[in-house]
């Protein structure tokens, strides 16, 4: 697996007609783009509950953010972005050393941005990025998780759960969005506890919210109740919060994104953007290993 990262900035002239005195300037603006490109793949030799061998190829896009220096509100959400592009390229690179390339696991609930972090944090680290969820419909040849729970059962989505989890933990270098519920079966930590697992805490307020915007039917415990998107899915995620309240704190580090917010004077968590909470994960990693360093010293 190999992996390359490329930075490039280049200025460019821009016109703006929407200036506040209602007429049309022409500045000079500092326009950078920020490539973050991996070209990396590996792939994944799974073995399913009827032993046929399944290969998974991780796939990675290449992340590009970029941003054009205006004096408006999108410049500055650009700077923001730019700024935590830079803060996050090199927050992994103090954290890679410490990780000894161990496997990240991302795990909370249904919505809580596993697979959106989990992304980031491959494609800065260099690692592969699976999404356990994916690998579970494609070990047992059924294109969704919701078609796995109908045609066969919730147990059975669980048991190849922890078959992929299990040969997951036998490979290096991978950040890992796991399912919300990956949580309630202690085998499952024992493999994941071979890495270093994360767990994004989200308001369940924001996850109703995250989640309605793009619907239930591919979550199939939150798809029972009626009523409107966002009441099903508040409904259902609070009762299921509440069942595993005592398995995601097993995890070795929280990212709260109440403290997050509560931190920046923020009221909302929705203005946390996911680079952010990637960098936070980092930031929490870099604590977490130094002070097991500090224990074994002592
Ligand atoms: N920090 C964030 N702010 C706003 N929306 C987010 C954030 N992180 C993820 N999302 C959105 O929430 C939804 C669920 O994210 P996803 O990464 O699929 O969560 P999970 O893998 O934990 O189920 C997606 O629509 C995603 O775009
Ligand atoms: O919380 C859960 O029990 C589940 C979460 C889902 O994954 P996401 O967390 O990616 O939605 C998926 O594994 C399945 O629907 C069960």
């Amino acid at each position: 697996m190999e992996a390359s990262v490329g930075f490039s900035l280049k200025s460019s002239y821009f016109t703006n007609n929407d200036n506040k005195y209602g007429g049309k300037y022409t500045g000079i603006g500092r326009v950078s783009t920020v490539h973050l490109g991996f070209q990396r793949s590996q792939t994944v030799n799974l073995v399913d509950l009827t032993r046929n061998r399944v290969s998974i190829k991780s796939e990675n896009p290449p992340l590009k953010i970029s941003r054009c220096h205006k004096k408006s509100a999108a410049s500055v959400e650009l700077h923001n972005s730019f700024d935590e592009a830079l803060i996050l390229k090199r927050k992994s690179q103090e954290v890679l050393p410490n990780l000894n390339e161990r496997c990240i696991y991302l795990v909370g609930m249904m919505g809580s941005g596993k697979t959106t972090v989990g992304k980031i944090l491959s494609q800065v680290l260099g690692y592969s990025f699976f999404d356990s969820d994916k690998m579970v419909e494609q070990a047992v040849g059924i294109s969704s998780v919701a078609q796995i729970f109908k045609q066969h059962s919730e147990a059975f989505f669980r048991d190849n759960e922890s078959e992929v989890l299990r040969d997951l933990s036998t490979m290096r270098r991978l950040v890992v969005a796991t399912g919300g519920g990956a949580v309630i079966r202690p085998v499952n930590w024992k493999y994941m506890k071979q890495g270093v697992s994360v767990w994004l805490d989200v308001p369940l307020d924001a996850l109703a919210r995250r989640i309605a915007a793009v619907g239930t039917a591919s979550r199939p415990l939150l798809d029972e109740e009626s009523g409107d998107a966002y009441t099903k899915a508040f409904a259902k995620l609070t009762a299921l919060f509440e069942q595993r309240s005592d398995a995601y704190p097993n995890a070795d580090i929280r990212v709260s994104l109440e403290d997050m917010a509560a931190k920046q004077g923020l009221n909302d968590v929705s203005a946390l953007t996911p680079t952010a909470i990637a960098i936070e994960a980092l930031l929490k990693m870099e604590t977490f290993f130094a002070e097991k360093i500090a224990v074994r010293n002592s």
